[in-house]
């Protein structure tokens, strides 16, 4: 490691200041090389001990300027260098925070914002959030000797490397992993895996990586604070696996964020994900990939600047990178084009997510955790659409169809309201429908369905009730390729997209371009959508579309 060379020459090191947040580095007089007693590659506020002036003297560094010498360990005032408020989230995905490793270049990049005065967002590491779901499922099913499950030893094994790795104490995550190993036996001994029973052992991950993260944080200067949003006021309905947040969280969060902030300021640290059932108090979870709505709705909750989502792709593609490794990032989109692409089916956002930060009006930066100088994707309320065309197509396999003909003859009144009514008292959603005055078609929305997992006896129920009053079709292993853009164009994007099918030899068995200024649904077979998507995906984004324009 280099020699540190102090602020002003010093031969110590130079402390963090209180409450800077201005530069004035006239105060400082020497301008030779300085180390702002810089932590994981980042320069913070910093204060000159020897310098004329004495204490008290508020430098903040110009990070491109500074020369980072060592990574010295901090003062125990590192925090009183952070601003007086609270400026914008950043949420770090599963993918940001999979190992030891990757959690210190999370840390690094944090740090690399020195101007920013952030609440961290973090899902559990890498997939362990599967991995408690399916030692959950093994508990209940067939393992009778708990510590034998496979994934329990994974976890445990990942979580107690990572914290050796950061040089933490094993007692961080201890009592989490005992009380884990204690539910899985609980759950083993009734058979039983509930809705809330997996709600709470899913909640183990994140606690513990927030813990582990704001741990090393502080180990390494940097005051944090780790919070378990199920305690600060992340108040959901009670609908285990996935739940809503309701109202009651916002002002709540607010007051406790910015309270502890203003009396102590540290770094919040949050799990993602998790909530608290407003009747069962019991832990809740917003749906896969919920830690994207936990970040939304702290941007909402403190009217932040901006919310950050740091992925592991370079923004919101153009489509799927699994399906067609050749997506392009997409700069720009608006709150609704972002909402539509993520409930149909882009894993890359949770589907509510963007709801607070359209009521807040903040934006939304989708950013990659391994590749921070790209540019990303920028999502906000508006954006010029003069240009656009197709910004994004999405696809969203295993979609359950039905076709229902009204048994009566035409010019009868009531039918669509009928049909409807029993999708309500069912409780369940629909997703695409199209109608005429005696038949609709509709596909279902399957999350909802696996969700509660009552796929075959629910499909079935249905088709009962409307068996009454209609005749159904069922069809099943549809796909919805959903083509996101500009609708005001629709007629442009339909003649090509149609051209592509029918070069492909595929016939769309359903169409829907409603209501909503960004989306074209298209229904096709299951095994027929990949190809498509390919062919779709070449002809708008990487031939010369001038024919059509
Ligand atoms: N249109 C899309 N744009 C970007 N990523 C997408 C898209 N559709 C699916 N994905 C997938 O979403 C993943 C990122 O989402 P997710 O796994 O939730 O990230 P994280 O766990 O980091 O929050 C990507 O790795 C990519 O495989
Ligand atoms: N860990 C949860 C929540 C989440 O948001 O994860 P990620 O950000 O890695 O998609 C899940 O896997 O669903």
């Amino acid at each position: 490691m280099a020699t540190p060379t102090y602020l002003c020459g010093s031969k110590t090191p130079c402390y963090f200041s209180k409450s800077a947040s201005s530069f004035s580095r006239s105060m400082c007089s020497q301008q030779q090389k300085l180390n702002f007693a810089s932590f994981g590659g980042a320069c913070r506020v910093v204060q000159c001990p020897t310098q004329g002036r004495g204490r008290g003297v508020r430098v903040v560094c110009n990070v491109q300027k500074v020369e980072v010498l060592t990574r010295s360990e901090p003062e125990s005032q590192a925090s009183e260098g952070l601003s007086n408020q609270l400026s914008c989230v950043m949420k770090f995905g599963g993918s940001s925070v999979a190992s030891a490793e990757r959690m210190k270049e999370v840390a690094d990049l944090i740090l690399s914002f020195p101007e920013e005065s952030p609440v961290i967002v973090l899902s559990a590491m890498g997939k362990t959030t599967n991995k408690l779901i399916s030692a959950g499922e093994k508990a209940a099913s067939c393992v009778s000797i708990v510590s034998e499950i496979d994934e329990l030893a994974f976890l445990k094994e990942l979580h107690y490397r990572t914290v050796e790795e950061l040089g933490l104490e094993k007692t961080l995550i201890e009592d989490h992993l005992e009380k884990l190993e204690r539910l899985l036996n609980g759950i083993s001994v009734l058979k039983e895996f509930t809705p809330r029973a997996r709600d709470y052992l899913v909640s183990f991950g994140e606690c513990m990586s927030t813990r582990i993260f704001s741990a090393y944080l502080n180990k390494i200067g940097v005051k944090a604070r780790q919070y378990d949003a199920f305690d600060i006021g992340f108040i959901t309905t009670d609908d285990f696996t996935n739940a809503d947040i309701l109202e009651a969280t916002y002002p709540a969060v607010a007051k406790r964020l910015n309270g502890d902030w203003i009396r102590d300021p540290a770094i919040p640290i949050v799990t993602g994900f998790l909530g608290k059932g407003w009747r069962t108090c019991a832990v809740t979870t917003l749906g896969r990939g919920g830690s994207d709505l936990t970040a939304t709705t702290i941007g909402k909750a403190l009217g932040l600047r901006e919310i950050q989502v740091w992925k592991d792709v370079d923004g919101v593609l153009t489509c799927d990178p699994n399906i067609y490794s050749g997506a392009e990032p997409v700069p720009y989109l608006t709150f609704d084009e972002a909402a539509e692409l993520a409930y149909f089916g882009a894993q890359v956002l949770h589907p509510q997510s963007m709801r607070p930060a359209r009521e807040g009006d903040i934006p939304v930066r989708v950013k990659n955790s391994y590749n921070p100088n790209a540019p990303g994707t920028l999502i906000t309320k508006s954006r010029d659409m003069s240009k656009a065309v197709l910004t994004s197509i999405v696809l969203k396999r295993n979609v359950t169809m039905l076709d229902i003909v009204s048994t009566r003859m035409l010019g009868q009144f009531g039918f669509l309201a009928k049909v409807f009514s029993i999708f309500e008292d069912l409780g369940i959603s629909v997703d695409v429908v199209a109608t005429s005055e005696v038949s609709i078609s509709l596909t279902l929305d399957p999350s909802k369905l696996w969700s509660r997992e009552l796929i075959q006896q629910e499909l079935d129920h249905v088709v009962e009730e409307l068996e009454k009053i209609a005749k159904v079709n069922l069809l099943q292993h549809r796909s919805i390729i959903s083509l996101i853009g500009n609708v005001q164009r629709s007629s442009l994007v339909l003649e090509k997209a149609f051209r592509v099918l029918r070069m492909n030899g595929v016939n769309v068995q359903m169409i829907s371009q409603g209501a909503s200024k960004v989306n074209i649904s298209l229904i096709v077979n299951d095994s027929e959508a990949e190809k498509c998507v390919k062919a779709l995906h070449s002809a708008f984004f990487e031939n010369d579309m001038s024919d059509i324009d």
